[in-house]
């Protein structure tokens, strides 16, 4: 992509110092989010997904939390070396976050119209009237019926869908450049997540703002993905643009979690399965971090750590045997167990 980055990472590390040793969540992570798109971050739980997020908004807490290195460079800024002070006008001003349950972000005490306003009135100093007819209007775009009715009932009125309808609305009343999405569908059933999802892909195009997509759902990253970063024990391990991850997945993990899901579209009757569990951050394998699950691990895979490396323009993998991959995906092959038929 030629445009300028509008965050870039770059070997971002932040470990948490805990009583049993340096939990070592996010270790050297590189990625970019350009302006008006979305980037998907998949891994299983226990990547560091939510820590590079919270990292971002330099949420971590601390003690035990700290970012130990690297650089969060946002609009000339570096993140990392800002002060809280300089870091609160850049949260819910420039960049907002919305997280998986609604409720723990809401204040039951007060009604959903209030809280909106609230967030108005702080960012963008207008007065409760006008706080009010905004608040309406954002209700009225993030698709919640009746929006006049609704701005005065208080959270347990709404269904979770509507719910999370409001954080969205509350996350974009001072118009950011940067949403932090961390998996915000989760709690939700299909049909609700899928008008969600499509909610924010066309909000997405009318803010012109850029999304960080935090989710373990493959689903999820094909729906609204522009550019996927895979995650594994603390580092991405696969980054390309979403049509070429589906397409060609060239880490064995990525493939692992590609055919451990059943595909509507291709005639796959057969499932595969990981082996295992992500490591603990507390005491990673030497060598490449997935050595302990993958199947083509060898020699140089337990000693020396692979770079994140273009395998084609574009197409970074952290592997040393992604050409070996390659050439089994063309034999038809399976690299992991069989997880048995689908039904
Ligand atoms: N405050 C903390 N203190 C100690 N360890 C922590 C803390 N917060 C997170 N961790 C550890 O950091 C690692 C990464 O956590 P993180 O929440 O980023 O994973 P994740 O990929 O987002 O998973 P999930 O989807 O389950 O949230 C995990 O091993 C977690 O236990």
């Amino acid at each position: 992509m030629s445009k300028e980055a509008l965050v870039e990472v770059k070997n971002l590390k932040t470990y948490f110092y805990t009583e049993e040793g340096v939990v070592k969540a996010v270790d050297g992570v590189d990625y970019e989010i350009y302006p008006g798109e979305t980037l998907g971050i998949v891994g299983e739980s226990g990547c560091g997904k939510s820590v590079t997020s919270l990292s971002i908004m330099r949420l971590v807490e601390s003690p035990p939390g700290r970012i130990e290195a690297g650089e969060i460079n946002f609009q000339g800024k570096d993140l990392t070396k800002l002060s809280e002070k300089e870091m609160r006008k850049i949260r819910g001003n420039d960049i907002s976050m919305i997280f998986q349950e609604p409720m723990t972000s809401l204040n039951p005490v007060y009604t959903v119209g209030d809280q909106i306003m609230e967030a108005i009135m702080l960012h963008k100093g207008v007065d409760r009237k006008e706080a009010r007819r905004q608040a309406v209007d954002m209700l009225q775009k993030v698709g919640i019926p009746l929006p006049e009715q609704r701005v005065d009932e208080y959270p347990h009125q709404l269904s979770g869908g509507m719910r999370q309808r409001v954080m969205i609305a509350m996350a974009l009343s001072c118009d950011p450049q940067l949403l932090i999405a961390d998996e915000p569908t989760t709690a939700l059933d299909v049909t609700i997540q899928a008008q969600i999802l499509e909610l924010m892909n066309s909000l997405k195009e009318s803010y012109g703002m850029s999304i960080m997509m935090i989710t373990h759902d493959l689903g999820v990253i094909a729906e609204v993905s522009d550019r996927v970063a895979v995650m594994y024990a603390g580092k991405v391990v696969e980054y390309t643009d979403v049509d070429t991850l589906f397409e060609d997945p060239k880490h064995p993990y990525t493939w692992g979690l590609m055919n451990s899901i059943p595909k509507l579209d291709k005639d796959v009757d057969r499932l595969e399965a990981i082996p295992g569990s992500v490591p603990s951050p507390l005491n990673f394998p030497e060598g490449c971090k997935f050595n302990t699950r993958c199947p083509l691990a060898e020699g140089k895979c337990f000693d020396v750590e692979p770079p994140l490396e273009n395998a084609t323009e574009g197409h970074k993998v952290r592997c040393w045997r992604y050409k070996d991959l390659e050439k089994i995906k063309e034999r038809g092959e399976r690299i992991y167990e069989d997880r048995g038929v689908l039904d």
